[in-house]
């Protein structure tokens, strides 16, 4: 049923990250009991909104940056989002309550094999970094007066350093299989980052017996998986 824009403005509204935590997101999503309507798996679909089994709830699939973006404006109540993302926003109307164990990685300062060699992190006054994260790597490299000139990227960092963009990046780190292939090594982790369900702040006011039942629920998928 595709979304009529008359409908729904009284909905509960999770926002979901398109990307590659929804397939660790889903089964959870559907163990709380909420199933979207066929078009969410429908790979053909341009369909953004979806209706699920509740009616009074509606889940949009966006961009795992702008998941805590919708939220933190109140346009969605809840969502699925990395703390990377959360610390990065830094959004004080964006409250985490509950960390859902997927979505595992760290994030992580690296540079190539031939610079680690010879180089010496106590000695780092100024630095350049490209990474998809400049507020992060500022304020980590801040905290012991490193001043962190940082050139933002959305993806492929891993690419930087050799194309003489920059000689270190900060970006996420899983297997380390990214880091190897181009050539780079790990310097130092400046966070662990697992995805966590945010909520707005606003919205656990007006609509707390609702935003309490959700949240309630991820907690009990969350506990059952762990037992
Ligand atoms: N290698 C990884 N292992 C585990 N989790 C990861 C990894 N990379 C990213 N993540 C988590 O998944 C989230 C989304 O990452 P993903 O790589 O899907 O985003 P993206 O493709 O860059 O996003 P978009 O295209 O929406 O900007 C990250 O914010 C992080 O919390
Ligand atoms: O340590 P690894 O297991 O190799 O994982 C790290 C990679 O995963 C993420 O990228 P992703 O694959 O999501 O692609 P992206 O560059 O489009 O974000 C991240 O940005 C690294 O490039």
């Amino acid at each position: 049923m595709a979304f009529d824009a008359r409908d729904g403005a009284d909905k509960l509204v999770i926002a979901l990250p398109k990307g590659r935590i929804l397939d660790e997101a889903m089964p959870l999503v559907r163990a709380t009991g909420l199933e979207p309507e066929p078009a969410f798996d429908d790979p053909k679909s341009r369909q953004l909104r979806f209706a699920t089994n509740h009616p009074g709830v509606d889940i949009i699939r966006v961009r795992s940056f702008d998941v805590a973006t919708f939220v933190a404006f109140g346009a969605a109540h809840l969502g699925i989002a990395g703390n990377d993302v959360i610390m990065e926003f830094n959004y004080p109307e964006l409250q985490a309550p509950l960390d859902l164990g997927i979505g595992a990685c760290r994030l992580a300062v690296a540079e190539s094999v031939a610079l680690h060699a010879q180089d010496d992190p106590v000695r780092w006054s100024h630095i350049r970094v490209a990474t998809k994260y400049p507020e992060i790597t500022r304020a980590h490299f801040a905290a012991r007066g490193v001043q962190a000139e940082c050139i933002k990227l959305n993806g492929a960092m891993e690419l930087a350093p050799a194309l003489g963009l920059c000689r270190r990046i900060v970006d996420l780190v899983s297997t380390g299989s990214t880091l190897r292939a181009n050539g780079l090594v790990e310097v130092e982790t400046i966070a662990h980052v697992t995805s966590r369900l945010v909520v707005n702040r606003t919205a656990m006011k007006v609509r707390s017996r609702e935003m309490a039942l959700w949240i309630d629920r991820f907690r009990e998928v969350c506990h059952a998986r762990a037992a």
